[in-house]
């Protein structure tokens, strides 16, 4: 994702602040003109950035901080909290219930990816549990029926459209009562695409707005929730276009497309704040599953390299035969991060294609080592790390002193593999960057023993307890494990330890 290289960036002048001897006015200035430019190149808009830099000045007033003050540390959680501030709106987002029937309707502009993302969204919630059914209200493009007829067929969902009604209004209305009539708790419409400058769609989009809602079986006045479906490749446009949605319908959530392409990315987070509405999930590809659960702060976490752990909990389950997620969490809780563990995650990288996406999670892992759009170059770098480490002894592979590697050794595996001196290097090196990484990570389970009163994180850690099978919330750590997890993803307040730096 090309959002990564913005936190590479991110990261990358974090960490200049943090290795510069003093910490006065001049450092903060650097830090944040710099993180300024990297947001600006990557499209977030302009105002937005500038009220980002502002309030973090305003958090870390350097004059009034007593000595003793770990002001690196303070830098880094505004920078932090307040990325999370612009990707989170603190607007609770709409979750359908099962007991009333929902009605969401998907808007946006034209290809934006609403009815790849509607059955997407179908299909996540159909994995839950729900019974969910498509409604294909347009008639604007010439086979829209027939797109979302074949996605519900492959995902064997409900589906209603028409070839002979153009009314897309009676299309909505028609669909909604006849899966309110046959128990579906949440039936989804599709509308055509809108370009912001065409206001008769426009207006056809709040007369379907009104109308899914106005049914007589509903007595309700509109959908329960619109989202609003964002292409992350639209640049500094997005504000403006999603203002110009939010002013029509009352846009409820956002999802972002496209995040798997070459696109900046920054533009659509701007959708956030044109509409005020979260970003609830991230498409990363064109295929059912290739779905991801947007939350802010563990995103902004991966984004600066330190990992998603809850994600990773959420995906593992679901993409991970049940039988394999404990000797998997096994490896990945391990204390050392040994060279087998990278050898053994790389083949799964390798062979498992689902997989990819839960190790995207990991700190580290695929963002930077598994671009998209480098996949071929990435598989043959982690083919020849492969063909290096098969030249390793067990114990060396069983080491996590990368200082056992003297020179005859890595002569040695080079020969061994046929590789030149310098690769293995390299490979040491990418084994060193991960086990630091891992590391940092591992090293948060020392907040364990902090306060820990939040009633939500607690309810949350029981739910997950409750749906994690017994013998991997053992391998996580059992209740503390799980709470531990979820308090370094809970408040920025606790990152204080997976940041670390120096005092002043
Ligand atoms: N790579 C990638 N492609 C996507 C994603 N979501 C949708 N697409 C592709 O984007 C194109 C447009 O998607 P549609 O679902 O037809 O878009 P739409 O908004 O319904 O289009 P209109 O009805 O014309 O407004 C298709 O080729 C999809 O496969 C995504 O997350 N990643």
């Amino acid at each position: 994702m090309v959002l990564a290289k913005l936190g590479g960036r991110i990261t990358g002048t974090i960490k200049q602040m943090k290795n510069a001897t003093i910490i006065d006015e001049k450092t903060l200035n650097d830090c944040l003109d710099e993180i300024t430019r990297a947001l600006l190149q990557y499209d977030v808009s302009f105002h937005l950035v500038k009220e980002m830099q502002t309030t973090i000045k305003k958090i870390v007033n350097l004059e009034d901080l007593a000595a003793g003050h770990n002001k690196r540390s303070i830098i880094e959680q505004a920078i932090f909290c307040e990325l999370c501030k612009m990707l989170d709106p603190g607007k609770p987002a709409f979750a359908p219930n099962k007991a009333n029937s929902s009605i969401v309707m998907f808007v946006g502009l034209q290809g934006a990816g609403k009815t790849t993302t509607c059955t997407k969204y179908v299909y996540y919630h159909q994995k839950k549990g729900y019974k969910p059914a498509l409604v294909c209200a347009n008639t604007f493009k010439a086979g829209a029926f027939d797109q979302l007829k074949q996605n519900a067929t492959k995902a064997k969902i409900p589906f209603y459209g028409s070839y002979t009604e153009f009314d897309p209004v009676k299309i909505a209305v028609d669909g909604v009562d006849r899966f309110k009539k046959e128990n579906c708790d949440l039936i989804i419409v599709d509308t055509s695409g809108r370009h912001k400058q065409k206001a008769s769609l426009f207006e056809e989009m709040r007369q379907v707005a009104e109308a899914t809602g106005y049914s007589l079986i509903l007595k309700s006045s509109k959908p329960d929730l619109v989202i609003f479906v964002m292409d992350s490749t639209i640049g500094q446009a997005a504000f403006e276009q999603a203002q110009a949605f939010k002013q029509s319908v009352a846009v409820g959530v956002v999802i972002i497309t496209k995040m798997d392409g070459h696109a900046k990315g920054g533009g659509a987070l701007s959708a956030v704040a044109a509409t005020k509405s979260p970003i609830i999930f991230i498409g990363t590809g064109e295929h059912m599953d290739e779905f991801q659960v947007f939350d802010a702060k563990p995103f902004v976490c991966r984004l600066l390299g330190n990992g998603d752990w809850s994600g990773f909990v959420d995906k593992l389950q679901e993409v991970v035969p049940k039988d394999q997620q404990p000797e998997l969490l096994e490896k990945l809780s391990h204390g050392n991060f040994i060279l087998r563990i990278m050898y053994d995650q790389f083949q799964n990288i390798l062979n498992m294609g689902p997989l990819k996406e839960v190790f995207s999670m990991l700190p580290g892992i695929c963002a930077e080592m598994m671009p998209k759009g480098h996949e071929k170059e990435s598989q043959a770098k982690i083919k020849r790390y492969m063909t290096m480490m098969d030249s390793m002894t067990n114990k060396e592979l069983e080491s996590s002193n990368p200082k056992v590697f003297n020179g005859s050794r890595i002569m040695r595996i080079a020969r061994g593999s046929g590789r030149i001196v310098t690769e293995v290097m390299d490979m040491l090196d990418e084994y060193k960057r991960l086990a630091t990484i891992w590391g940092k990570v591992k090293g948060l389970k020392m907040l364990e023993k902090g306060n820990m009163s939040s009633l939500s994180r607690n309810k949350n850690s029981q739910h997950l307890s409750k749906v994690l099978p017994a013998q991997m919330l053992k391998q996580i750590g059992s209740m503390g494990g799980l709470l531990s997890l979820m308090k370094q993803m809970g408040s920025g307040k606790d990152l204080t330890g997976m940041f670390g730096g120096r005092d002043e």
